[in-house]
């Protein structure tokens, strides 16, 4: 089955429980170190490449055979932003209702950013967008959660049926950025990369001015909005 043979070749592990500390010990480092954890979901219909785009991130290449994700499959990699290790944990969800409906609740939780991928080839998988991302709205994911827009199988360049200010006009009045990009053209993998770089950029950036700007109130522990959406991220 494809997915087991990813689970041997790309780091893909089992869905862990849904308590999952986003800080952990990294047994490879000096104990004394705590890595952080980055849970990224990666949201679209089926068909329109998420298992590919988390592969390729995190494994290096394309996979030249995909079956349709049951629940969830789960890759990690560790990246180095300024110093710090950090790990980026992708969950690459299904698109397919029948296999996710009862995974829904484990994705949004402690998620640390969103990635909302379309297939450029297909024009439903740009307009289902919307209630993805209403999906994710029902899931009281904060505002200041960055989520990203993925327009992928650009190699695919006489099939396009999603023009790029069409993506772009959407990806802005969601607040979000867009990537145009392919998993399969390996020209395009530093793109693929770029997508999941900027989110854990972002959130370094975020998770550090959060760590600083915490406050305290009535003994609960309040952060500042503005501290929150504030970042060094460059893109
Ligand atoms: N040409 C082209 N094909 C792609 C690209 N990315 C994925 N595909 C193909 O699209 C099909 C679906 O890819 P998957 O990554 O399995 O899609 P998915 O979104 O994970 O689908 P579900 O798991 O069912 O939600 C496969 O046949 C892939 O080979 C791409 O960038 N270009
Ligand atoms: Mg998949």
């Amino acid at each position: 089955m494809a997915n087991e043979s990813l689970a041997n070749g790309g780091g893909t592990r089992n869905p862990r429980p849904s308590s999952l500390s986003s800080l952990e010990l990294d047994s490879s480092l000096d104990h004394s170190v705590q890595t952080r954890i980055f849970k990224i979901i990666v949201i679209g219909d089926s068909n329109v490449g998420k298992t590919c785009l988390s592969f390729r991130f995190t494994g290096g290449s394309f996979p030249e055979k995909t079956e349709a994700t049951i629940g969830v499959d789960f890759r990690e990699k560790t990246v180095e932003i300024e110093g710090e290790k950090i790990k980026v944990q992708v969950w690459d969800t299904a698109g397919q209702e029948r296999f996710r409906k009862s995974m829904v609740e484990h994705y949004y939780r402690n998620v640390h950013a969103v990635v909302f991928v379309y297939d450029v080839t297909k024009m439903a998988s740009f307009e289902n967008l919307k209630t993805w991302i209403q999906e994710c709205n029902g899931h009281h994911v904060s505002p200041v959660v960055p989520r990203v827009l993925v327009g992928n199988k650009c190699d695919l360049v006489g099939q396009i049926q999603v023009p790029s200010n069409t993506a772009l006009k959407f990806a802005d009045s969601h607040n979000m950025l867009l990537f145009e990009t392919s998993a399969k053209d390996s020209k395009e993998s530093q793109n693929v990369e770029s997508i999941f770089m900027c989110l854990a950029c972002r959130l370094k950036a975020q998770k550090s001015l959060l760590y600083r700007d915490v406050e305290r109130q009535d003994g609960k522990v309040k952060l500042s909005q503005e501290s929150a959406s504030k970042n060094s991220c460059p893109c």
